[in-house]
């Protein structure tokens, strides 16, 4: 059966789902259903901000609270349409999350957690202290969503569109991190460094995520208005944004089903200790507050990756067994990747790189000191010296992801002084790193094709809507291309953080070729690589230098550099002590002595 049958057959299935259940099942629960499903909505932007993106906000339902009040003012006080409210409160609540998270998104660690909180509890303070909204004693009387004909004016009504919104809402989501952005989201964990490896700006991505995440609350709030038709502002307080992280952890933060299983284990405990305990004790919210801080730790001691990790592992088995879901192989045609841009490479012999009295002091320590060299369009150049000696620093200065203490670097004659990192792999600079920077749950196919991120334009809405599906196939060909390169095709379904650290240094590669680049810079790229994958890589890098491409190499590995570069940039105590064609360095005495001692 084709993906495609098969994903309209689940789609038909779940369809038929949502609008059988609000005829068979009673009003209390169809709307139990409906508070599992609206504060689904809120998990969902919670697992890809945080569970995701990695960056935990305490603010969620102060985005809920003002996507409500936002709508319910408009309606009740100028008898506007739910539809406009829904405009304005989508408005309203992105450009607050975009305000807030261009302040607060370059914060790490707790910071941000911190500065969330903050948010969380200012919001409702002055919604309560606001007389236009209600203050203490809320909106009354807000109208319901009317859809031509159909007034949802009870919760059976209301179900059908709460649980529509949620599906899309879920399938926005899976497109969105199955694409060309999604994929930079999941790199997030990763670091800065790696983002601007390939020409992505974390916290451009990152907001991006917090703004969509805040979309999503609203969506939210304004359900929660219209359906309810009563509001104030205790659903909206720090508690509540406590309560959503609380689903999204006990659900599980990386996956985006979670959501529905953290929001209905918890609404549908709560209301069920709602029920019992009064039957028991006087104390039935301690107790019930209790219990959840129990469960919660529980989980977190138990099931670090919450009830969903376990349910997840559990399908993805059985739908590999089942021959419904089983095809997971894409259907890659070789030459779409032709499709994707292509950079014109300079002139065989022309200045690409220079380097003039590049120094950099960390404090006291000059890690590198008065370093100056070129490379040439189509050559390979090495860059040797002891441990310490400041290879890497020296990659670094050139990359652009440390500044230079002294000096300066010209790329294809851009002086980058004043560059990015990212800008710099703009101009067509791909790197590999000596400590590997892989996604380990991203498949090596997802890796390398982030390499290809800045060969592709789709974004946000063309990426969660499915509009890419030409540039995407241009994108995974090439990523499956790069992987044929260093020989790893056959595993590209495979999980990166399954491989060992030599063949990690391939994919690597794979994802620096996927960005079609002018100069590939390879930290250490032969280390832990066995004496056939050695040669198969120098094959590689001998190929590159034949269609062009430059490759500047810090290797330790003597035997594989000398019989592989064009010329040596030799460094000792951070200085360059020697430099010239391989036979030459051999020669040098300053180099014998230093670093090649009796193997010259
Ligand atoms: N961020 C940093 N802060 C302080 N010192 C640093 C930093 N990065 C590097 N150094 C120091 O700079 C010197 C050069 O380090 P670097 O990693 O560039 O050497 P290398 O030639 O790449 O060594 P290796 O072959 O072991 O990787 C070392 O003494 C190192 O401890």
């Amino acid at each position: 059966m084709s993906p495609r049958v098969r994903n309209a057959i689940v789609v038909l299935g779940a369809l038929l789902l949502i609008f059988i259940i609000p005829q068979v099942f009673a009003t209390f629960a169809v709307s139990l259903l409906n508070d599992i499903g609206i504060a689904a909505l809120v998990v969902l932007g919670l697992i890809l901000v945080s569970g995701i993106g990695g960056a935990i906000s305490f603010g969620q339902a102060a985005f809920v609270g003002i996507a409500a009040y936002a709508s319910a003012w408009l309606v009740v006080a100028h008898q506007l349409s739910p539809w406009t409210g829904l405009l304005f409160a989508l408005v309203l609540t992105c450009g607050s999350a975009w305000a807030i998270g261009a302040v607060t998104m370059r914060l790490g660690g707790h910071y941000l957690a911190l500065s969330t909180i903050a948010w969380g509890l200012a919001v409702p303070l002055v919604i309560a202290d606001t007389t236009a909204l209600g203050a203490h004693s809320g909106i009354d009387g807000i109208a319901p969503i009317q859809i031509g004909p159909w007034v949802l004016d009870n919760a059976n009504k209301s179900f059908v569109l709460v649980w529509l919104i949620l599906f899309f809402g879920a399938w926005f989501a899976y497109n969105l991190l199955g694409s060309r952005v999604g994929r930079t989201m999941r790199a997030l964990r990763g670091g800065k460094i790696l983002l601007a490896s390939f020409g992505a700006d974390a916290f451009r991505v990152r907001l991006t995520l917090f703004v969509v995440a805040a979309a999503y609350a609203a969506l939210a709030g304004w359900l929660y208005a219209h359906v309810n038709r009563y509001i104030n502002t205790a659903p909206f307080s720090l508690h509540a944004s406590i309560d959503y992280v609380f689903m999204m952890v006990v659900g599980g933060a990386a996956q985006l089903g979670s959501a529905l299983i953290g929001s209905a284990l918890y609404i549908g405990l709560n209301n069920f200790l709602q029920d019992l305990l009064p039957h028991f004790t006087s104390r039935g919210s301690q107790i019930n507050s209790l219990v959840f801080a129990l469960l919660f730790l529980l989980i977190l001691e138990r099931m670090p990756g919450g009830v969903g990790r376990p349910l997840s592992r559990l399908m993805s088995r059985l739908t590999r067994r089942s021959r419904f879901f089983r095809s997971r192989h894409l259907n890659i045609s070789p030459d779409a990747s032709y499709k994707l841009s292509r950079r014109a490479l300079p002139q065989r012999g022309t200045p690409l790189v220079s380097v003039k009295k590049a120094t950099k002091r960390f404090g006291g320590l000059v890690a590198v000191n008065d370093v100056s060299f070129d490379v040439h369009a189509g050559e390979i150049v090495g860059l040797i010296g002891p441990n310490g000696a400041g290879k890497s620093t020296m990659f670094n200065l050139l990359t652009g992801t440390l500044p230079l203490t002294d000096g300066a670097v010209r790329l294809l004659d851009v002086p980058t002084a004043d560059l990015s990192q990212r800008e710099i792999a703009l101009l067509g600079v791909a790197r590999t790193f000596q400590h590997v920077k892989l996604r380990p749950r991203m498949t090596l196919l997802e890796n390398v094709a982030l390499g290809a991120y800045a060969r592709g334009h789709c974004g946000l809405w063309r990426g969660g809507l499915r509009l890419n599906g030409q540039e995407e196939h241009s994108i995974m060909a090439e990523a499956l291309r790069q992987l044929e390169r260093v020989g790893l095709a056959d595993q590209a379904y495979e999980l990166a953080g399954s491989l060992p650290l030599g063949t990690q240094r391939l994919l690597e590669i794979a994802r620096a070729l996927a960005s079609d680049p002018v100069l590939v810079m390879l930290d250490e790229p032969a280390a832990g690589l066995r004496l056939l994958e050695k040669q198969a890589l120098a094959r590689l890098l001998d190929t590159l230098r034949s269609e062009g491409v430059t490759v500047l190499i810090v290797e330790h590995d003597m035997e594989f550099v000398m019989n592989l570069v064009d010329r040596l940039v030799v460094m000792n105590f951070g200085s360059k002590i020697s430099e010239g064609n391989p036979a030459q360095v051999r020669a040098d005495p300053e180099v014998q002595a230093a670093y090649l001692g009796g193997d010259a």
